[in-house]
């Protein structure tokens, strides 16, 4: 579009000079504010409360928030009970209603109305207030911004007394308690960067996600759990298998069905003939479980090995039919000795721990029995036309990607891989070679072939697989690990077998020239850009640190997940860019949400790291700010157009 199409296209919306001018005045009182607040959290994996917890708490931000105001005007008792008003309104007013009497709930609310309209004040003053508005529920939104407002101004004292009477007189205290809570909660975190892994081993994924849909600003970087899910909500059999054999592993099938509607009736059914009198024991339920319901707890480990024993073939097949893949080593079906129980691996023979496979055929191990092959279809249809898991897969596509470079951060879940001298490394797609950036690229244009082309098209299928191999591949940035070691994890002995060795990646980036060359290639800048990642476990309690290359990078998987909480030591890390610097924030384990509403405690959190700017930041220093500096050029060319009469303006 030449420039003057542009402006005439602009002139719509713009369509004299007082209205381009007010704008420009609007923009650049915008650019002067400070920066937003942005929250960056990985590997969730289904731990809803305690992600939810977090967004409520804003890393600890909200506390921070409450000693500003009130330092030491309130005691720290009254200080926890306002917190715990602001993440969880509505809860907490129902127990403070049983606790106390009539009238001192009526001056409880009053004060922690009060209250909450300070710290409301507090948390909107770095925003426009067409923002905040836009950030208040409609009904309460006049009177939300009059208290906001008006309260503190010496000649209004009277009339905000007043409204607070009516407020309390209309009964209408406890939604706009509730409406001021979460109003704060939304002020704090102005952005979510998720960095991955929204799925597996925690029961509530699908919870987590339903949070996302309804969050105000945010953007998810693709983990290789996500990717799977993605697969198996494409169709794809191996994709499927991987997501139910996690589900089964985590005792999660409930949840599968409960949240997701999935009909594992099929492979119940299955599962407890075929394996009926097999008891399955290498496929218990990882981690502590009550062993309440034994019997339930039987039909798990059946349909745990059926499901497993299904991945193994499928993927199999799909090794064979995509040697360009390069995953031979990983066919391991046929290195059996069925007789013997015993496998052999790069020429040594291994004992196998469970050799009770009646489904494989030792001369084609890799396929189906009709029974199986019946329980898949049952699966695929169930993933395929499952709405509420094809909403959350198509919110994932939408706000979704396999990287984002966000004001000079660079956000990706794995790693980029390299070599040993830290180089780039090349790897085949589909015939060609990437590396870098470009491997990113072409990898993300097949995840959305295989959702989005059309049904049973050659690009389809190869996107779908190319899900897959990202999930475990050996150079699939999301994965970066050697290889994925399920099978040995299962049935094997040896230490060696199930190693899983760490791509280059994570050993080279302490190095500062690696670090410069990725945010360089990620088009952020070197000597200032940060690079933030998840995936793999900090081992804090090991001493090691999230903290790389003096700050360049950030690792930021602490172990969300309850799972990976002894291996790590703490229950995750957030990380946080305000208009001051970047914090890092560590985690301490999260009860549950009632011990926190009923006992006031919240997590604990511990800044690990806080990078001080010299000069607080603003939007203007920022890429949206970058975007409205060229709006402005735009409407500045706008009102010249207007007063050399190239265009005509309109009242
Ligand atoms: O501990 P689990 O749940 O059995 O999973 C182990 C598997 O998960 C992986 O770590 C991948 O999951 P992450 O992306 O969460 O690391 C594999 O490398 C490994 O084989
Ligand atoms: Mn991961």
């Amino acid at each position: 579009m030449n420039d003057l199409k542009y402006l005439k296209e602009l002139s719509k919306q713009y369509p004299n000079i007082s209205a381009a001018s007010a704008e420009i005045i609007n923009l650049q009182a915008i650019l002067n504010l400070p920066k937003g607040t942005e929250h960056f959290v990985s590997d969730l994996h289904g731990e809803y409360e305690k992600f939810s917890h977090i967004l409520r708490n804003g890393s600890g931000a909200i506390r921070g928030k409450i000693d500003d105001q009130f330092g030491n005007i309130l005691s720290m008792k009254e200080k926890k009970n306002l917190a715990s008003v602001i993440y969880y309104p509505e809860q907490k007013m129902d127990l403070m209603e049983e606790d106390l009497t009539e009238e001192e709930l009526d001056s409880w609310y009053r004060t922690t109305l009060i209250r909450l309209i300070l710290m409301a004040k507090l948390a909107a003053s770095k925003y426009t207030r067409s923002k905040v508005r836009k950030a208040m529920p409609p009904v309460f939104a006049y009177i939300m911004e009059e208290l906001i407002t008006e309260h503190g101004m010496l000649d209004k004292d009277e009339y905000f007394d007043q409204i607070i009477e009516t407020i309390l007189k209309t009964g209408q205290v406890r939604e706009l308690i509730a409406a001021l809570g979460h109003l704060i909660q939304r002020l704090t975190i102005d952005h979510l960067h998720v960095i991955g892994d929204i799925y597996d081993r925690g029961p509530g994924a699908h919870r987590i996600m339903d949070c996302l849909m309804d969050y105000h600003s945010l953007d998810i970087q693709w983990g290789n759990h996500d990717i799977l899910w993605m697969g198996a909500a494409a169709g794809h059999g191996a994709c499927i298998a991987n997501v139910v054999r996690i589900s089964a592993r985590y005792n999660n099938l409930d949840t599968l069905e409960n949240g997701y509607g999935i009909n594992l009736i099929p492979l119940a059914r299955f599962a407890l003939d075929c394996y009926k009198d097999d008891q399955c024991e290498l496929f218990r339920v990882s981690g502590d479980v009550q062993e309440e319901d034994v019997r339930e707890l039987d039909l798990n480990k059946k349909m745990h090995k059926a499901i497993a024993v299904i991945q193994f073939k499928l993927e199999g097949q799909l090794i064979k039919r995509r040697p360009d893949f390069g995953m031979d080593d990983r066919l391991l079906l046929d290195k059996i000795d069925y007789d013997k129980g015993t496998i052999c691996i790069q020429g040594t023979e291994y004992p196998l721990k469970d050799a009770l496979f009646p489904t494989i055929d030792p001369k084609n191990p890799y396929q189906l029995t009709k029974e199986e092959e019946y329980v898949m279809e049952h699966l695929v249809t169930s993933f395929k036309y499952c709405a509420h898991l094809q909403e959350h897969v198509r919110f994932l596509f939408s706000k979704g990607s396999m990287y984002l470079t966000y004001n000079d951060m660079v956000l990706y879940h794995g790693c980029v891989p390299l070599n040993a001298d830290g180089s780039f490394r090349q790897v085949k797609v589909n015939g060609k070679k990437y590396a870098g950036k470009a491997l990113y690229d072409v990898l993300e244009h097949h995840v959305r072939q295989g959702y989005f082309e059309q049904e049973n098209s050659s690009k389809r299928k190869y996107g779908q697989d190319i899900m897959w191999y990202i999930w475990s591949n050996e150079n699939s940035p999301v994965y970066g690990k050697d290889k994925m070691a399920t099978f040995e994890r299962y049935f094997v002995d040896d230490a060696d077998l199930k190693k899983e060795t760490k791509d280059y990646y994570y050993h080279l980036i302490e190095e500062e020239a690696v670090l410069y060359q990725i945010l360089e290639e990620f088009d952020a800048d070197g000597t200032k850009g940060h690079v933030v990642n998840g995936h793999m476990p900090v081992a804090v309690k090991d001493g090691e640190s999230p903290i790389k290359c003096k700050g360049k990078l950030f690792i930021i998987d602490g172990g969300f997940s309850k799972a990976y909480q002894k291996k790590t030591g703490i229950a995750g890390y957030t990380l946080v860019s305000n208009s001051y610097g970047i914090k890092l924030v560590a985690h301490e384990p999260f009860k549950s949400r009632d011990v926190v509403i009923r006992e006031e405690t919240d997590i604990h959190s511990d800044t690990v790291l806080s990078k001080k700017v010299t000069r607080r930041k603003r939007v203007g220093d920022t890429d949206n700010g970058r975007r409205i500096k060229e709006s402005i050029k735009d409407l500045g060319c706008l009102v010249t157009a207007y007063r050399k009469g190239e265009i005509s303006e309109r009242i």
